[in-house]
């Protein structure tokens, strides 16, 4: 192991060293000598509070368990009184409003997609920071949003039937974003600008108008005959391109060759679920990354189509308005940074020899970086009000939320940063936050810009919290039971009742089943008409098809409406999503199930501890691509340790699962030059036993995490692939 540099009471792994001295800090207007010795104290100070805090949390579970195991029926009334006894239930603050000042428009006051990504992959890193734009056209051409009926399959080169299929379909829609006085858009076959208005001429040789003329807002070319024209609706923009030589465009009386929606408004750059960071090698990869997209200045070779081509940042986009003055538009998303919570210790820097808590240095490092952006030194503005977005998984209540309120004001002060610059996204997504949501918000009330309902560490954290409870329902229908449902609408309630709409994002979780885009427009839109101003998307396509929806639906208007209602919800969420008492499974619904799962813990795990890969797409039992990541991967083997423990699985059938699943999971990934497979020797594997481990230590991972497993192993495997 590379030796570490010594700073006072921290040594440092020093590649992650070199890079601060000579990468992060130049610049930054903090000294190096004032860094070291700011940060020694910082942890000095807040390390026993965090290792408080994580105390805490065993203690209020270790109490939920000894309950459950003296009351195997639960009388409500008494759970709600005891869960309020050992302060698990905090009182809701009269005022829950927050202060949050100088936020950006794309979370303040747009609805719209929020793209999520793992940081350490630069090439998808990119790719998401460009997803601010994206193709209508081939959105629909490359997904199931088109069917493959009637001679319209995909194929290998251009299929004109599918094409015309696309157009039809994105011209429907573009008669939502811009609805004309007369006709539509399927019957327009020139566009023009006249008087300062868009002019639309129909097949019919009528001359129309856009309903809402403002719709307008530029234009690229010529007015007579322009290479595109720029339309806005639900502060949302859409430019229509014209060019009658492109093989599109000449097919279409217009010209019209695409149609590029503004797709993801904003894209978190994550450093937890969806990336494999264990040491000090891993986490310099991350923060260089997180430097390249803060100084505009990241690039990623690839190779696509034989070809290999340099992906760097998009430039802005220019145009001209009706009265002819040139403006711009961001070309890029605007990005936030998903830290790390409060768990994980990593040895990129130990405190007198012990490793330091990862969401501080996280905290410390990518507020440290994000510097360039708000000095200006990078060939892009990512703020323009001057604010850093981190967005801050797994917390448990509100004393945990103001624990990170205090770190980022010690951040703050640690880098010469304005009071209040770091802003904070809570994710809702553990189940003490949830029943406390007010009680969060207000504890981070000047730098909240988001609540966001992660449901899948939220279901992960439903069955660990009530595990000696009795045995959960089936996978699938957890996602149907009055506790999500009134989860996910208190979320929304809390928001609006704390001031969020319009200075804060609502936000809606991911959307896993990254092939199914039909389903997901089909939906999707149940997010903004539930009071979302943002959902997750996994990729850039399913931004630009999602963005869709916040044409379709007026958010903030919803907002309005629903901050009417007064909705609680407590009561409905605290109903735990058990098996209903005598209701029994036929053996063979418990052995798929479980191999289900099995497949999927699999799938996951062995990609990220032998490839260090994050976030990965599996296939389930019906070989349907799921994306998996560490959330997920926290329900699959929560749910089967939830069965193991109340004996509707044995060991054996598990084990034996988990031997079977194995060899398909390889099978699976046989195509993968990188692949390093588990079988024959599983015991040998690492990420079988990691996958073992995770199940059935399952009930003793704190909160019933995955991380302190997975980062054990794929160190184990590091040092076995470095002999
Ligand atoms: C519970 C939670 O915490 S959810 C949050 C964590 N999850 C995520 O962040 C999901 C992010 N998404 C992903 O990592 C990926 O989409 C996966 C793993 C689900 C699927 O990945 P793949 O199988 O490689 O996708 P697929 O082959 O369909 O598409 C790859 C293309 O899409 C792009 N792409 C896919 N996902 C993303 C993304 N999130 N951001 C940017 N680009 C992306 C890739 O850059 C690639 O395009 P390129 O060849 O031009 O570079
Ligand atoms: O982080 C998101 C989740 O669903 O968990
Ligand atoms: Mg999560």
């Amino acid at each position: 192991m590379a030796e570490m540099i010594n700073k006072g009471r921290l040594a440092i792994y020093p590649g992650l060293y070199q890079f601060i001295q000579e990468q992060a800090l130049p610049g930054s207007e903090v000294e190096a000598e004032q860094f070291w010795v700011g940060f020694e104290s910082l942890l000095a100070d807040l390390i026993p509070q965090n290792q408080a805090l994580l105390a805490q949390r065993d203690v209020l579970q270790a109490q939920i368990d000894d309950y459950h195991s003296r009351h195997p029926a639960l009388d409500r009334a008494d759970y709600k009184r005891f869960l309020t006894d050992i302060g698990y239930l905090q009182a809701v603050p009269a005022d829950s409003r927050i202060r949050t000042s100088q936020v950006d428009e794309e979370i303040a006051s747009m609805a719209g997609p929020q793209l999520v990504v793992p940081i350490n992959n630069a090439r998808y890193a990119l790719n998401a920071a460009n997803a601010r734009w994206g193709s209508l056209y081939d959105a629909a051409y490359g997904t199931d949003v088109i069917d493959e009926t009637d001679g319209a399959e995909k194929g290998k080169g251009y299929n004109p039937v599918r094409g015309q299929k696309v157009v039809a379909w994105a011209k429907h829609w573009l008669d939502t974003i811009a609805p004309l006085e007369q006709g539509s858009h399927q019957d327009a076959i020139r566009y023009c600008i006249q008087s300062q208005q868009l002019a639309i001429e129909l097949t019919d040789g009528r001359q129309t108008r856009l309903q809402a003329p403002e719709a307008l807002a530029g234009y690229q070319g010529n007015q007579e005959n322009p290479l595109a024209i720029l339309l806005k609706h639900h502060a949302l923009h859409a430019e229509l391109q014209f060019d009658a030589n492109h093989p599109v465009g000449k097919t279409d009386p217009t010209g019209l060759k695409d149609i590029l929606l503004e797709s993801a408004l904003t894209t978190i750059m994550d450093c937890e679920d969806s990336v494999a960071a264990v040491d000090g090698e891993d986490k310099t990869l991350v923060y260089q990354n997180w430097l390249g997209l803060m100084q505009g200045t990241l690039t990623a070779e690839l190779e696509k189509g034989g070809q290999t081509q340099l992906r760097t940042m998009n430039q802005d986009r220019q145009y001209l308005s009706a009265q002819g003055q040139a403006f711009s538009l961001k070309g890029r998303s605007l990005m936030l940074v998903r830290n790390v919570g409060h768990l994980m210790t990593n040895p990129a820097i130990l405190f007198d020899g012990e490793e330091i808590p990862e969401g501080i240095m996280d905290a410390v490092i990518t507020s440290l970086i994000a510097k360039h952006d708000l000095l200006g030194l990078g060939k892009f503005k990512n703020s323009q009000t001057g604010s850093v977005y981190i967005v801050k998984p797994k917390m448990h209540g509100p004393d945990e939320v103001a624990f990170t309120d205090e770190l980022f004001s010690r951040v703050e002060s640690l880098l010469n940063l304005p009071t209040y610059s770091l802003k904070m996204g809570i994710m809702d997504e553990e189940r003490r936050t949830s029943v406390n949501l007010r009680a969060c918000i207000a504890a981070a009330r000047d730098r909240v810009i988001f609540i966001n309902t992660g449901f899948l560490d939220r279901t992960g954290d439903e069955i660990h919290t009530s595990m000696l409870a009795g045995p959960f329902a089936p996978k699938a229908e957890l996602k149907t039971l009055p506790w999500i449902l009134a989860y996910e609408r208190a979320n929304v309630a809390a928001g609006l009742a704390s001031g969020l709409s319009g200075k804060a994002q609502i936000g809606k979780g991911m959307w896993p089943i990254p092939d199914q885009m039909a389903n997901m427009m089909q939906t999707k839109s149940g997010h903004p008409q539930a009071g979302a101003n943002t959902a997750w998307v996994p990729s850039p396509t399913a931004a630009t098809l999602h963005t869709l929806h916040y044409h379709q639906v007026d958010v903030f208007a919803v907002q309005n409406q629903l901050a009417q209602e007064a909705f609680d919800g407590l009561d409905s969420i605290l109903q735990i999503p058990l098996l209903e008492s005598g209701r029994t499974l036929s053996q063979e619904l418990i052995q798929r199930e479980l191999d289900n799962n099995v497949q999927g813990i699999l799938g996951y795990v062995v990609r990220w501890v032998h490839q260090g890969v994050g976030c990965s797409k599996v296939p389930d039992i019906n070989n349907v691509g799921l994306m998996e990541d560490r959330a997920t991967l926290r329900i699959s083997s929560q749910h089967i340790a939830n069965w193991l423990k109340h004996r509707l699985l044995s060991k054996e059938q598990v084990q034996a699962s988990l031997e079977k699943m194995a060899v398909l999971v390889d099978k699976q990934n046989a195509g993968d030059p990188e692949y390093i497979p588990m079988a024959p020797n599983l015991n040998n594997a690492i990420a079988f036993q990691a996958a073992s481990e995770l199940i059935f230590a399952g009930i003793e991972q704190p909160s019933g995490y995955t991380e302190p497993v997975l980062h054990k192993k794929r160190r184990e495997m590091k040092a076995r692939l470095q002999g």
